[in-house]
Parts: C-alpha cells; sequence; structure tokens
C-alpha cells in the first residue's frame, strides 16, 4: 500500500492531509511517512530471513535522525561514508558493531574517529588507504576490522554518475588486484581481515548485475580462504532501485531470492548497505506554484523548490511524478516546472503534462525521500527547507527550516575590508 495517495481530491501522507501540514510548516517542505520506511525496511530485513545478516541502511540517502532512528529501532545497522555521517549515525542511536564506513578518500581524523568508535569494519578502497588505516590503528592501539572493496567489473546497467563497479570507477581495487591486496593487509598487524565488500552501482533495476558480481566474488572469496584467512562478512553494499516512473525494479522478495541461492553455501555473515529502495518511495516534496508562464515555445510553472533543494533532476536527468496536492478540474497543460534559480538547468520535470497548476497551488514532487534533502544545498543563499514526519494520523517538524540568518554563520567579514 503506498502511503502518499489521495482521499477525494486531497493528497494525504498517511492519515495527514498535506495541505494541513503545509499550513503548518510552510513551504517548500520534505514529507516522510513512517509507515513506509518500516515496510520497506522489513520487506529488505525477511528477504534474508534464511540467512545470518544485517541490514546496514545507507545514510546518505536520507541522513534525517528521525530516518536513522527508525531503522536503528528496527535493528538495522549503518553504512556511512564519512564522519559528519557516523556522527549523525551515533546521535541517533546506532550501535558502533553494526557500523561500516565505505568512501574512497577517508582522512586520518576520520579513521581516528571511526576506531575510537568501534566501528565493525572499514570497507577498504585503495592499496593505501589500508596503509594508512594500520597505521592510525597502531598508533592508537587499536585493531582496525576491515574488508577490501573489490570492483567486480560489471555493469549495472543504470546512470553513468552512479554506476560505481566498472574498471574504469574510482571506487575500490579492481578485482584482479584485491587477493594481491588480502595478502598484504594478512602481514599489517593492526587489521583484522573480517570480509569482502562490493557495490556497483544505484538505481539498479535487475538482479543479473548483483548476481554477476557474486559469482566473480565467489571466486575471490575461494582464494582468501585458501590463504588461511578467516573471512566473516560478505558486504553486498546497496543499489537495489525503484519505481519513479515507469522502471520495474525487483521487488526486494526477488532479490532476496537471488543472492540468497547464490551466498547460502558460503557460511558468510551478509550484510547489505540500502538506501534509495528503503527511503525513496518514503518522501516527497512539496511547494508551491508563485507564477505561471504561458510562452510561445513552452508553458513554465514557476515553484518554490528548486534545483537546490532536489538536485536529481538537473543533475541526472531524473524523474520525479508531479502531483497536484489538491485536485482541481482544470485540465492539463504541458509545461515544465521551475525553480526560482538563476540556472536553466534548475528544473523539476520537464516537458511534463501536468494538472494545470494556478498560482497558490501546491505541488508535489514524488519520489523524493532519497538523495533528495541529502544533496541539497544553499545556492543562492537559498535556506534548506524543513523535514516533516508522519505517523499515522501525527506529524512532526524533525527538521526545523533554516533561517536566512543561519546561512552566515560562522562567517566573519575580515577587518581588512572594514
Ligand atoms: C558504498 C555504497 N553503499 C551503499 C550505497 C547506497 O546505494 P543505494 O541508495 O542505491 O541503495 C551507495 C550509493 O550508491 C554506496 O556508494
Ligand atoms: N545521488 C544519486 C545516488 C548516489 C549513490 C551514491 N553512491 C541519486 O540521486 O540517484
Amino acid at each position: 500500500m503506498n502511503h502518499f495517495q489521495y482521499q477525494g481530491d486531497q493528497l494525504f501522507a498517511e492519515d495527514v492531509a498535506v495541505k494541513d501540514i503545509v499550513a503548518s510548516v510552510g513551504s517548500p517542505v520534505y514529507i516522510y511517512s513512517r509507515a513506509t520506511l518500516v515496510r520497506h525496511f522489513k520487506a529488505m530485513d525477511d528477504a534474508f530471513a534464511t540467512l545470518p545478516h544485517t541490514i546496514c541502511y545507507s545514510v546518505k540517502a536520507n541522513s534525517n535522525l528521525a530516518v536513522l532512528r527508525t531503522f536503528i529501532n528496527l535493528g538495522g545497522g549503518v553504512d556511512i561514508v564519512s564522519g559528519g555521517e557516523l556522527y549523525r549515525a551515533l546521535q541517533a542511536g546506532a550501535d558502533p558493531a553494526q557500523i561500516v564506513y565505505s568512501g574512497v578518500g577517508k582522512r586520518d581524523d576520520e579513521i581516528e574517529y571511526a576506531l575510537h568508535t568501534g566501528i565493525l569494519m572499514f570497507n577498504v578502497e585503495s592499496e593505501q588507504e589500508l596503509e594508512r588505516i594500520d597505521v592510525i590503528a597502531g598508533r592508537l592501539g587499536k585493531r582496525a576490522g576491515i574488508a577490501i572493496r573489490v570492483n567486480p567489473d560489471v555493469d549495472p546497467e543504470t546512470h553513468p554518475y552512479i554506476t560505481t563497479g566498472l574498471k574504469k570507477a574510482k571506487f575500490g581495487i579492481n578485482i584482479e588486484r584485491a587477493l594481491e591486496q588480502y595478502g598484504r593487509a594478512k602481514e599489517m598487524a593492526n587489521l583484522e581481515i573480517l570480509g569482502v565488500d562490493c557495490h556497483i552501482g544505484s538505481q539498479l533495476t535487475k538482479v543479473s548485475p548483483f548476481v554477476d558480481a557474486i559469482r566473480k566474488l565467489k571466486r575471490l572469496i575461494s582464494g582468501v580462504r585458501e590463504m588461511g584467512i578467516d573471512l566473516k562478512y560478505l558486504d553486498l553494499g546497496g543499489g537495489l532501485g525503484i519505481q519513479y516512473h515507469d522502471e520495474d525494479p525487483p521487488l526486494p522478495s526477488d532479490y532476496g531470492t537471488s543472492i540468497t541461492e547464490e551466498t547460502q553455501d558460503l557460511g558468510l555473515h551478509l550484510i547489505f548497505e540500502p538506501g534509495r529502495n528503503l527511503v525513496g518511495n518514503a518522501g516527497i516534496l512539496v511547494g508551491t506554484c508563485l507564477y505561471t508562464k504561458r510562452g510561445e515555445e513552452k508553458n513554465f510553472v514557476i515553484v518554490d523548490a528548486g534545483m537546490n533543494d532536489l538536485a536529481r533532476p538537473a543533475l541526472y536527468g531524473s524523474f520525479h511524478g508531479v502531483q497536484a496536492v489538491q485536485k482541481n478540474q482544470d485540465g492539463v497543460v504541458t509545461a515544465d516546472i521551475v525553480g526560482p534559480i538563476c540556472e536553466s538547468g534548475d528544473f523539476l520535470a520537464k516537458d511534463r503534462e501536468v494538472p494545470n497548476f494556478k498560482v497558490g497551488d501546491l505541488v508535489a514532487f514524488m519520489s523524493a525521500g532519497a538523495y533528495g534533502f541529502t544533496m541539497s544545498s544553499n545556492y543562492n543563499s537559498r535556506p534548506r527547507v524543513a523535514e516533516v514526519m508522519v505517523s499515522g494520523d501525527r506529524f512532526e517538524i524533525v527538521r526545523e527550516r533554516e533561517q536566512v540568518e543561519d546561512l552566515v554563520r560562522g562567517e566573519k567579514i575580515p577587518s581588512f575590508l572594514n
């Protein structure tokens, strides 16, 4: 069941009318459905019920503390890529023993922070990083749990900007060189080799690339075991896609069945790092129509939300469904829905048949729960919008809207300018 649905002519988030949220919180605003978050987490968790596994939610998709807490309360771990994400995860109550840390550019201070925290493991993405972690762990008198993030050279058949598992990508260590690096890691005094990791890309709409990657990893796992290394974890990253428009991604249960089949004899604890699949369709962005322009070439609906609030259309040409918060009887129009930002790339929908919006109408951008707020910026000195969590017939602001004063926080005018 979808938790963003019409009741009569009104769009609801669970049992709350979206217009009531906007009336109370303002526009634009991100709105999340707690019931959807819970349902998605459980679907992913249930998909692997027959194997030991941990769902380590990928914080980058949506790092709101209320979202993190929802998954953590369901027993989830987290996948982080920075000291900032580690801080957020801990604030939300994550168990350090269920935190995995990926990313090609971990800084010394971030590595130290993670070691002090006692995270489960670093997913190491380069030969130099392996050494760096060993040195820092030695200095702190700690042993660092690690997995090597292997780049299996598999095409996930998704947008090039979110393809990560091809040889030409900056991510991970090429699979042909991985065995050698396990050998090096084994000789490093302050590392404890715990697993093998890979993440091949995001918004995958087929299971086959995951299966191809696993088959390649299995050969590596045998090789690592032959070196006398006792592996415990196989981290298969995230990447399962969602429906934004006309995609037909596999259900978590199908993804689970295929992966379980491939991995059940390995005797490894599986880790998954889903982001988008858990949160993407659990959130919407709502804006207000400020103006309409009827052009000779094009029609425009100008809204108060822009590419700084939702970057995906501008960055990847992504599709987000557009719906009227209150359905009207005024027919449809083919238009670009654009924001106030001074760039022609500032569109949220292009050449789209949409309701014939009028000034003051509320416009909902669907499937905006993943990589929406987390990729927002202050471009054009626009304050970040509020985030609201709905649960049943209640809603709560889970992040206040920024004020313009917040935009100069920490900024000083140098005295020599006086
Ligand atoms: C290492 C890693 N893990 C997990 C994810 C989450 O991906 P998704 O949101 O596609 O599940 C990403 C982003 O693609 C990632 O880079
Ligand atoms: N930001 C991307 C996904 C990035 C995946 C991160 N590894 C998107 O919105 O689709």
